[in-house]
């Protein structure tokens, strides 16, 4: 067993006797040398006089807290210190990461998994795997417990503060709205707004004056003026969802206001300087888009200026159940149903799924769940199928979605734009996958040619007007 290469050995700081003890126990079984401390000021009386190989602290303590003893022996060299807290939310770990610690473990923590902690935070390794903790969080806190994650979680942490612009990529439903609230959360604007506006989702016509805003009579329909997206974000952060998708004429236009940091209103003449900070997010690949001509390279430099990739959930499988049980509770205590939870074999069963939907199909599982389940016990069984398996199930959880956020919008004529958006899609596909040879995506699709045709038509009359 590895012994800490300083005779000072490990101290645990915890103003908690039984976690100190436990895990004191657990490291001098291992063969090292430990000191206890209950609070920071015994930390540091005994720093006077020597060094520790290694400092596990908990976070919040009577008196000083945990980090700002962190960030003190961060400034001075000591290290490395790995934080304990139960506390796992973005805001606790982004602080901890920020202020050098080289792991965080979320209590109650399995001893092993301590342990190994231990081990690789002496051995200068990257991050150790941390137990599932089970903790009650807010039902916008982004969560995760992987190595991935917690990486995630510390860039979050470092750029934050920087007021750069930055680009969230990663696969739909992977949390790249919520890494850009955190991002927001944790920047110096957080008590400014912080506005999304998913760029794919609005015509492009109307896309323009959405990000500007319009003043009265600027077409028809503009009866008064509206501030846009930019007025709206003052001060704040402003989140572009899809940005791969937005149209190259507004790219143009978007670029100018980055670089000059003033616009117009649409119909407007007078010219409203801006203070916004730009989070963008796609899932396409830019690049190949850059590349092929369809999303411009000045503007991706002005956007991509910090990079923030979130890996697809079945890259990150440690987070799954940490997740499953937190969407789980929220759904009980949301649909107001009693609570349930799942049993051992039906979350490993879980974790074992691949969720092309990623987090956001995982949610849906699990809200579906609370509300069919029979028992207050999720078995395996409950689970069904996963949805690859049935057979383009996939969409349909998204097309779900998207309705029942629409629906919880109020949102006018539902069913017709659902049926244009597949449509398009449909037909997009079929002439992508056939050269754009209309009779042949006809045939590939299992309609008339006409048809295909009529909605072609249909469909850009209706973008148009
Ligand atoms: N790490 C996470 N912790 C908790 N909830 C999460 C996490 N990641 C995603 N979610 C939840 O999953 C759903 C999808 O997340 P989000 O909308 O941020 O994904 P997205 O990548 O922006 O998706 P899209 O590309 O489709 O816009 C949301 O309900 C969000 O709250």
């Amino acid at each position: 067993m590895a012994k800490p290469n300083d005779r000072a050995g490990i101290w645990i700081v915890d103003d908690d006797r039984g976690v100190r003890f436990v895990l004191a126990e657990a490291l001098r079984d291992a063969g090292m040398e430990v000191r206890e401390f209950e609070d920071t000021a015994s930390v540091r009386k005994a720093l006077r006089e020597a060094r520790p190989a290694l400092l596990i602290t908990d976070v919040r303590m009577p008196g000083e807290s945990g980090l700002a003893l962190l960030e003190e022996l961060h400034a001075q060299g000591v290290g490395p210190v790995i934080v304990m807290s139960a506390y796992t939310d973005v805001a606790t770990t982004a602080a901890a990461y920020r202020a050098g610690a080289v792991d965080y473990l979320a209590k109650p923590f399995d001893l092993d998994q301590a342990l190994a902690s231990v081990q690789r935070a002496l051995a200068d390794a990257p991050q150790a795997e941390v137990a599932a903790a089970a903790t009650p969080f807010p039902a916008h806190a982004l969560l995760g417990e992987s190595a991935a994650m917690r990486e995630v979680f510390r860039l979050i942490g470092r750029v934050a503060a920087s007021d750069l612009n930055a680009l969230i990529t990663g696969e739909t439903g992977t949390g790249k709205e919520l890494v850009a609230r955190a991002l927001h959360e944790e920047s110096a604007r957080r008590s400014k707004p912080f506005v999304a506006l998913n760029t794919a989702a609005i015509p492009s016509e109307l896309l323009e004056s959405e990000l500007f805003g319009h003043e009265a009579g600027a077409f028809t329909g503009a009866t008064r003026r509206v501030a846009g997206r930019f007025e709206q974000a003052e001060g704040g952060t402003l989140f572009l969802d899809e940005i791969g998708d937005m149209p190259l004429i507004l790219q143009t236009r978007l670029l100018r206001v980055l670089a000059g940091g003033e616009f117009y209103r649409v119909g407007g003449r007078e010219l409203i300087r801006c203070n916004v900070r730009i989070v963008a997010a796609t899932h396409q690949d830019l690049d190949a888009r850059v590349a092929a001509g369809q999303f411009r390279a000045d503007l991706k430099h002005r956007l991509d200026v910090v990079r923030i990739e979130l890996p697809a959930l079945r890259q990150r499988r440690a987070d799954i159940p940490l997740l499953a049980q937190h969407f789980l509770a929220n759904a009980a205590q949301e649909l107001k149903l009693p609570p349930k939870r799942f049993s051992k074999a039906a979350l490993k069963a879980i974790a074992q799924r691949d969720f092309p939907g990623n987090v956001r199909e995982l949610e849906n599982l699990c809200r579906r769940l609370a509300v069919i389940a029979a028992g207050a016990e999720i078995l395996p069984a409950d689970l069904g199928k996963p949805a690859e398996a049935q057979g383009g199930g996939d969409w349909t959880d998204a097309l779900r979605d998207w309705a029942e956020r629409a629906l919880e919008r109020n949102e006018a004529d539902i069913h017709t734009r659902a049926r244009e958006a597949m449509d398009r899609v449909l037909m997009e596909a079929a002439l992508a996958a056939t050269d754009g040879h209309r009779q042949h995506a006809a045939a590939a699709l299992g309609v008339g040619r006409n048809t295909l045709t009529r909605k072609l038509g249909a469909s850009r009359a209706r973008r148009k007007s």
